[in-house]
């Protein structure tokens, strides 16, 4: 059950709108249920619940080399440090080995399973002769009295895999939230798991608005500008494990952007998680979502931030459709994509258990001024463990945004920070 927002217009912290997003998607994770998938599709998937070993990793103890199974003990019972025994029947991998007798040394192949009785393997390197006999591995009958000498030098448990020493059975083998990637999906195989249960994925749908804005690939008018949003915040999504779907671009007229935003939800039998619009939102005449979604259950105002200043966030009633939460993020690209790291990333990642954007602290290699008592997100690079700049402040900056790794969170507070101050980063790898 979502929670009722009611709508207002607000003037809220980074914390206090970042708390209003948590609340607004608090519903997500018992909205998303659990679906099981086999391995194959469970690529890039969530763990829905913690998977338990069913049996023992590896299940059987075995030998980590080709060599001889003995008893450590049978190599040093003499007064020479080493010992001749009889060599019994060879153990190739995926066969049910027999006990070893006393005193004998059984050919074993890496992955075959020790025999009881013997609890080490001596590598067919150490041996005299270093070859396996004719018998090991041809078509050669087995010859009994046949010896080798192996030397006294190797401990009991040298180059035994003992049963469950990866992972026992009953163990818990990965978390619930998990991010299944091909190591996750390797060991839920060698667990003989075929299928997995997984989260359905979330499902968004990205809304652009504008009269001047144009889809990529379009010839443009005078005044138009290419639309950068739509692409910015579905690869974002898509990048933390979501699906998107799109309206398309929506023109500034309050009366068509419902009729658009009702159309693309009524119909759809996907379940859709969360609306993200952007655009519109501000102080200006032609403010579309602001003007059509105001007495629709989201709440308009602006959080101490820059850029990313103008915000709206609701549960969305639109009349014939069922409530889904909503996020209004302002025109702006950079805007949008510092709205998104900000406010919805974070969130997600808490809610559905992923592991969130690495936060350092890093000293400032540059100067930098600030709109006094905002938090300032400027983007860059760290480099020699310093955080510098690219580009100013301006939130139309896709350049400069382009060529960031780290975003600095400039705090609240002073509108100067001198070179060298500590500020919080979050660093998002190299751009790809
Ligand atoms: N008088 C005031 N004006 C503005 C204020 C303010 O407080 N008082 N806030 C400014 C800030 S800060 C921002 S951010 C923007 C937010 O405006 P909107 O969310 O209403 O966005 P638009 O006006 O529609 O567009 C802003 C800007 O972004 C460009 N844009 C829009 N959509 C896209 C897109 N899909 N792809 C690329 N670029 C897009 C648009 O052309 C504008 O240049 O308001 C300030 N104004
Ligand atoms: O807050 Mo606006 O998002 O700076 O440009």
């Amino acid at each position: 059950m979502l929670p009722e927002v009611r709508p207002a217009t607000f003037r809220r912290s980074v914390a206090e709108h970042q708390a209003a997003v948590r609340t607004l998607l608090a519903g997500l994770p018992d909205a998303l249920g659990t679906q099981t998938v086999p391995l194959a599709a469970a690529l890039g998937r969530t763990l829905a619940s913690d998977l338990t070993a069913p049996r023992p990793l590896p299940p059987f103890a075995n030998s980590q080399m080709d060599g001889y199974a003995v008893r450590a003990a049978d190599l040093s019972t003499g007064p020479v440090p080493w010992a001749t025994l009889p060599v019994a029947p060879p153990i190739p991998a995926g066969t049910a080995a027999p006990p070893l007798p006393p005193g004998h040394a059984a050919p074993i192949m890496t992955g075959a399973m020790l025999p009881a009785g013997a609890d080490t393997v001596v590598p067919i390197e150490a041996a005299d002769p270093p070859q396996f006999p004719a018998f090991v591995g041809g078509d050669a009958p087995f010859r009994d009295h046949t010896t080798v000498t192996l030397p006294a030098s190797f401990a009991a448990g040298t180059y035994v895999r003992p049963a469950g020493s990866d992972l026992p059975a009953g163990a818990t083998a990965l978390a619930a939230g998990t991010r299944l990637g091909a190591a996750q999906l390797g060991l839920a195989a060698a667990l003989g798991l075929a299928a997995l249960p997984v989260r359905r994925r979330p499902r968004a749908l990205v809304l652009s608005t504008g009269d001047e804005v144009a889809a990529p690939g379009t010839e443009l008018a005078p005044g138009q500008i290419h639309d950068a949003n739509t692409t910015l915040l579905t690869a974002s999504l898509a990048e933390a494990g979501w699906d998107t779907a799109t309206a398309g671009i929506c023109a500034d007229n309050a009366a068509a952007f419902e009729a658009a935003l009702a159309d693309a939800l009524a119909p759809d039998p996907d379940v859709t998680d969360l609306v993200l619009t952007s655009g519109g939102i501000s102080q200006g005449a032609y403010e579309v979502v602001r003007q059509a979604l105001a007495g629709r259950g989201i709440a308009f105002g602006s959080v101490a931030m820059q850029p990313g200043g103008p915000q709206g966030a609701g549960l969305l009633a639109l009349p014939g459709t069922a409530p889904v939460p909503l996020l209004a993020f302002p025109g702006n690209p950079v805007s949008s994509f510092v709205s998104f790291e900000v406010f919805l990333r974070p969130v997600l990642c808490e809610l559905l258990g992923v592991p969130p954007r690495p936060l350092v602290q890093a000293p400032l290699a540059v100067a930098l001024d600030k709109p006094p008592g905002k938090l300032q997100v400027r983007r860059g690079i760290l480099e020699d463990g310093r955080f510098t700049p690219l580009g100013g402040p301006g939130s139309h900056l896709l350049h400069a945004l382009a060529h960031a790794t780290a975003l600095a969170l400039l705090p609240p507070g002073p509108g100067h920070l001198d070179p060298g101050t500590d500020v919080p980063v979050l660093t998002m790898g190299d751009p790809q």
